[in-house]
C-alpha cells in the first residue's frame, strides 16, 4: 500500500526533529469544548498530532463532534479505536491496529475485516499499527483480552516488535496501558529499537502508558522511542504537554 499524507508527516516530522510527540483525548471523558481547548495547547506546545480513541463510552455523535472540535488547532487527528464503533470519516487517519499479544482472534483480524471497508468508504488513511501490550495493560489490555508481556521480558517484547515489522508494520506501538502505574522501562525500549534497528524498520517506535514527567519521557525517548503518547496527564493538566513536548528536545521546537 502507499504510504498516506498523514504517515508521511510523522515520518519526516520524526526525521527532521528527532522525535514525535502525540497527544491522546478520549471523547468518553473530555467534552468537545475541551477537547478543543487541549488540542490548541498541544499545538501551541508543539505536539505533532491528536489521537482519539478509547476502550469505552465512545458513540456518535459524540466522537465526530470531538474530531471536529480538535481540527481547529490544525493538527493531524488520527482515530486511535478501541473497535469499530472508534471510526468517523471527520478524522485524517486511523491506527489501523492488530493487539499483537491478544489470545482473541476479534482482536487481531476480526475488526479488522469489520472495519476495514468501513475505512475505505469513510476515505481516511489507515495507519498500518501492532499494538503490543506489556505489564499492567489498562483497559485497553483487559477489553482487548491480551496476555501482556512482563516487564521485565524485554526478550519477548522485541521477538513480538520484529515479528510486527517483517509482518510490516509501518508504527509499532508498546502500551503500558493508560494510566498505568509504571511505564514502559526504558531498558526495554532500548532493547527493541536495537532488534528494529538490525532488522531494517524504518517506521514508527511509539511507547504511551504511564508516561507521568519530563523526565521518564525523555529516557524512554533517549533509549530509542521515535515518539511518546500522553494522555491522562493531559486529561489532568493541558499544561504539562509543554514540558513534555520540550522534554523530547525536538530541534527547531519553540522554547
Ligand atoms: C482497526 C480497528 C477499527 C480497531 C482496532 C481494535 C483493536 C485491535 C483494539 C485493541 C484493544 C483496545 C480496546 C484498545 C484501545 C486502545 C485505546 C483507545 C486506549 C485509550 O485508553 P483507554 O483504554 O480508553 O484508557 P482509560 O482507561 O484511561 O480511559
Ligand atoms: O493515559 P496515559 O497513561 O498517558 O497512556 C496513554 C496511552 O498509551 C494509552 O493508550
Ligand atoms: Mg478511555
Amino acid at each position: 500500500m502507499k504510504i498516506g499524507k498523514v504517515l508521511r508527516m510523522l515520518l519526516s516530522e520524526r526525521d527532521e526533529k528527532g522525535k514525535i510527540h502525540l497527544t491522546l483525548i478520549d471523547p468518553e471523558k473530555t467534552s468537545p469544548e475541551e477537547a478543543e481547548r487541549i488540542a490548541m495547547t498541544a499545538a501551541d506546545a508543539g505536539s505533532t498530532a491528536i489521537l482519539i480513541g478509547g476502550s469505552l463510552g465512545i458513540f456518535e455523535p459524540l466522537l465526530s463532534e470531538v474530531v471536529r472540535a480538535v481540527k481547529k488547532s490544525g493538527l493531524p487527528v488520527i482515530l486511535f479505536p478501541g473497535n469499530i464503533n472508534g471510526l468517523t470519516p471527520h478524522a485524517d487517519a486511523v491506527l489501523f491496529m492488530t493487539l499483537m499479544n491478544s489470545d482473541d482472534p476479534y482482536y487481531v483480524t476480526g475488526v479488522q475485516a469489520q472495519a476495514a471497508p468501513i475505512v475505505l468508504r469513510m476515505g481516511i488513511e489507515p495507519i498500518p499499527t501492532a499494538y503490543i501490550i506489556v505489564g499492567y495493560g489498562g483497559a485497553a489490555g483487559y477489553i482487548g483480552r491480551a496476555r501482556p508481556i512482563p516487564y521485565e521480558r524485554s526478550d519477548i517484547l522485541a521477538a513480538y516488535a520484529l515479528a510486527s515489522a517483517m509482518m510490516g508494520a509501518s508504527l509499532i506501538y508498546l502500551e503500558a496501558g493508560s494510566g498505568a502505574p509504571r511505564p514502559i522501562p526504558p531498558s526495554s525500549v532500548r532493547v527493541v529499537k536495537s532488534v528494529l534497528n538490525s532488522a531494517g524498520f524504518d517506521g514508527l517506535l511509539i511507547v504511551g502508558g504511564g508516561i507521568n514527567s519530563p523526565e521518564v519521557a525523555a529516557a524512554i525517548a533517549e533509549a530509542g522511542a521515535d515518539g511518546i503518547v500522553n494522555g491522562t496527564l493531559v486529561e489532568k493538566d493541558p499544561r504539562s504537554l509543554y514540558d513534555m513536548v520540550n522534554s523530547l528536545r525536538l530541534r527547531n521546537s519553540r522554547p
